[in-house]
């Protein structure tokens, strides 16, 4: 029986990079894929992670319909075994019914890898899609930490360094806090306080209480 998978997670957790090892070992025993991501860090019909690999992709636009574009590679007399969908939380969830009547009726397994929440723990709307219709929802085996060492849940957005809760849903960036707009995996409790590990190490080097000045 065929599936809709979401593999989800935070930023940086590897998802990029089983994306890759799925399609390799599928390569390896003859089998064909379609790929779609959409808004690549390394730029428009790439899937990339950041181990250095990358592959080509088709990339995904606001009018394309998944399930007419696998269609007509079909009737082209493509042969497509199974789908492979990277950054799925910047598809609109129209695409996502799509991918899932690709499953149900062209009976193919379409693994689709996203983030969940964005940088103000809020679902993407694609990512909403894919945990109402998924037959399955997979975490990812390696789990990004955040600087105390706990499982990293969460995604913070930084603006040169400090993090911040408003903006934009969508930009494209990646985990560096030395750009003007990074990001940076935390655990719930750490995002709630807005701590990063920036701000954890200046809060570590102030001290708590004052010197006094007995002299
Ligand atoms: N230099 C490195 N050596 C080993 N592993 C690395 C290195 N750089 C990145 N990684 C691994 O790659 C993961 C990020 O992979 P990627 O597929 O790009 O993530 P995602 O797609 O989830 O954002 C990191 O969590 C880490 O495990
Ligand atoms: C949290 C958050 C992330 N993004 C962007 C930043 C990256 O370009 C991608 C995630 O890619 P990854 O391969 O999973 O690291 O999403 C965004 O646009 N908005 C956000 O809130």
């Amino acid at each position: 029986m065929s599936e809709l998978v979401f593999f989800s997670g935070t930023m940086d957790c590897g998802k990029s990079t089983l994306a890759l090892q799925i399609i390799h070992n599928r390569t390896a025993r003859g089998l064909q894929s379609v790929i779609f991501t959409r808004d690549d860090r390394a730029g428009q019909g790439k899937l990339s992670s950041r181990l250095g690999l990358v592959t080509e992709a088709v990339e995904v636009t606001d009018a394309m319909d998944l399930y007419g574009h696998l269609v007509g590679v079909i009737s082209r007399g493509g042969r497509v075994d199974y789908v492979v969908v990277d950054e799925a939380q910047f598809l609109a969830p129209e695409q996502i019914d799509q991918l899932a009547r690709v499953v149900d009726e062209l009976t193919l397994d379409v693994y689709a890898f996203g983030i969940t929440t964005d940088f103000r723990t809020r679902l993407f709307p694609g990512s909403r899609r894919l945990i109402e219709l998924a037959d399955r929802i997979e975490a990812l085996q390696v789990e990004a930490l955040c600087w105390c060492g706990a499982r990293a849940t969460h995604n913070a957005r930084t603006i040169d360094g400090v993090m911040v809760v408003e903006g934009a849903q969508v930009v494209v960036g990646d985990v560096d806090r030395a750009a003007e707009v990074g990001y940076e995996v935390l655990c719930r409790r750490h995002h709630r306080r807005r701590m990063t590990s920036a701000s954890a190490a200046a809060s570590a080097l102030s001290p708590d209480v004052l010197p006094v000045n007995h002299g």
